[in-house]
């Protein structure tokens, strides 16, 4: 079925607890049709709201990105599975993406392996001992998700068109690290706007802070939908 900008745009609900994600959803109505419940969420009882969310109609992401030993992400994949949800993220590891595949067989529940995180440079990756760059580990993460049969990645609107002309349209491609034009990067180093993103192939955005603290999310929400759209047309 062919993606609008709405099934484009996943909104991160980074927020404290269920009282607040209730009312962000409520604010951003109908604008909104994909959101994201990740760790601050989850940890605050956040995970209840996958059912109820996918009940109204909204597709769901959990991002606890998981790693751990291959029998604890096969089992929590398998739990996380049977919530509803739309995807999950674990580490891009090996053990761990062929754990979490096996833990989502037989569910609707897909796999999207991190590479890098966007708040990562070279410098910081070189701090953690690794000898290859950004560009060199999403390149590598990239292969090893695509032979382990996942369904997608997330990685930086930087290393969109690389990774693109690696995997070609076997993985999904999600993109956090979006800013809208003159938008705070906040702690994202390896970043994009909307529409540069979906120039260079993203299948999805994540965007948290500049719709949640925008003075008018929804129109937040619309205004990259917009850019979406026109980036894709
Ligand atoms: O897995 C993620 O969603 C993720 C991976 C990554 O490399 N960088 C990244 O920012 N994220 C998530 O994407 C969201 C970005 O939020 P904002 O920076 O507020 O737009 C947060 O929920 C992050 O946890």
């Amino acid at each position: 079925m062919p993606k609008t900008a709405s099934d484009r745009l996943i909104v991160a609900l980074d927020l404290p607890d269920v009282a607040a994600a209730r009312d962000m959803v409520a604010a951003l109505g109908d604008a909104v049709s994909f959101y994201k419940i990740g760790m601050e969420l989850a940890y605050g009882g956040g995970l209840a709201l996958v059912e109820e969310f996918s009940r109204a109609g909204k597709q769901i992401f959990v991002d606890l990105k998981l790693h751990d030993i291959g029998n604890t992400v096969e089992k929590a994949t398998a739990q996380i599975a049977k919530l509803g949800a739309r995807f999950l993220t674990v580490h891009a590891l090996p053990q761990t993406l062929a754990a979490a595949k096996r833990g989502s067989e037989g569910s609707t529940l897909q796999v999207l392996g991190v590479t890098v995180m966007t708040s990562y440079d070279d410098a910081d990756l070189a701090a953690c001992g690794y000898r290859l760059n950004v560009c060199d580990l999403v390149a590598l993460r990239a292969r090893q998700a695509r032979d382990a049969g996942i369904a997608g990645l997330i990685l930086s609107p930087e290393e969109l068109v690389s990774t693109r002309a690696l995997v070609g349209q076997s993985l999904l491609l999600v993109t956090p690290g979006v800013r809208p034009a003159g938008a705070a990067l906040g702690d994202q180093k390896r970043v994009a706007t909307p529409s540069e993103a979906f120039a260079r192939g993203a299948d999805h955005i994540v965007v948290g802070r500049p719709i949640l603290a925008a003075p008018d999310p929804r129109a937040a929400a619309r205004a990259i939908q917009a850019e979406i759209a026109q980036a894709r047309s």
